[in-house]
């Protein structure tokens, strides 16, 4: 029997779909087929910081748990932490370049964009570690899919924009970034790049399928940057960033806080085995607030969650991503 890949419709969801159907077609030699699942999110005109990152995936939740679908994939960084009964990630494949890259006019580098350019990104994250660098950049929140987004670079209104590597490759347009960000520069969100596989928890035959596909390497660094998310969520309400490199059965996790103005940010690292991935993140969690995490980011609210940045999340109706 075909299995149902539930995706949402932007060119970016579908990419990543059909790379995720191939690869379960060649290790199961079972068919895949794409079902479009349109979300609220996709049907309203609401600004999506209003919908809340959430509409999306819980479309294909809901759309799994009524068995409409047998399966989906979500970038993993739009995951929230909290678990979901009768759902599992069967499988967390190898993940894709985690860096942000930076697009600007003219072939610019970071460092040769001229004071005051303006750079598009509504991810506080992003906009943190930008002004840190004592540039003089601005920056401006950005809307809209990956191709709308290059096209205001290409135009001319914005000097520049950050993207994340990871789907600036999957849209097969890697050659338009000018400069991929070194983490120690521009610290990745937590599980940037990975994608998650997901489907019913008690659907015994597909879940040994999906494993597959699994990449225990990635599912580790995932674990390390998500137990930091979930803990640092509980404990302030910063921008935080996240990256784990895996080298043999060791852990190196990074992770990262900032104040929104970029004018303090609190970094630490920590070490340990892939065996105690969650609990790596999770005690470097403890100690980011220890330092002070939780005193950095105190402007009315909060910040929603997801990375802040809409591209993957944009409510035009028909948005080709
Ligand atoms: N929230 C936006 C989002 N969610 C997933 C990706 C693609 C990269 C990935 O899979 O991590 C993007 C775009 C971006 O951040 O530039």
């Amino acid at each position: 029997m075909k299995l149902r890949l539930g995706t949402r419709g932007s060119a970016l969801a579908k990419a990543q779909s059909q790379m995720i159907a191939d690869a379960v077609t060649a290790a199961t030699g079972r068919t895949v087929e794409l079902v479009e699942i349109v979300t609220p999110g996709d049907r309203s005109a609401a600004p999506v910081q209003r919908l809340g990152v959430g509409v999306f995936v819980s479309a294909l939740r809901d759309a799994l748990q009524a068995k409409e679908i047998d399966f989906a994939v979500h970038s993993y960084k739009d995951l929230p932490t909290a678990p979901v009964d009768d759902l599992i990630i069967a499988a967390v494949p190898e993940r894709a370049d985690p860096r942000d890259v930076l697009v600007a006019r003219d072939g610019l580098t970071l460092a040769e964009l001229p004071p005051s350019s303006v750079v598009g990104t509504g991810a506080l994250r992003r906009i943190a570690q930008l002004q840190a660098l004592g540039l003089g950049l601005r920056t401006t929140p950005i809307r809209g899919n990956v191709d709308s987004r290059l096209r205001r670079v290409a135009s001319g209104e914005l000097d520049a924009i950050v993207l994340a590597k990871a789907g600036l490759d999957r849209l097969g347009r890697s050659a338009e970034a000018t400069e991929a960000l070194d983490p120690m520069l521009m610290l990745p969100a937590p599980a940037q790049g990975a994608l998650a596989v997901e489907c019913r928890a008690d659907d015994n035959d597909l879940v040994e399928a999906l494993s597959a596909l699994d990449h225990p390497a990635t599912r580790a660094a995932v674990a390390a940057e998500r137990g930091l998310l979930a803990q640092l969520e509980a404990g302030c309400s910063a921008p935080i960033a996240g990256l784990a490199e895996i080298s043999e059965d060791e852990i190196y996790l990074r992770g990262a806080v900032f104040s929104e103005d970029g004018r303090h940010a609190i970094r630490l690292s920590r070490t340990g085995t892939i065996a105690d991935a969650d609990q790596i993140g999770r005690l470097l969690a403890a100690d980011l607030l220890a330092a002070g995490a939780d005193r950095l980011f105190s402007v009315g609210g909060g910040v929603p969650s997801g990375d802040g940045e809409t591209d993957e999340n944009d409510a035009v109706p028909g948005s080709a991503q």
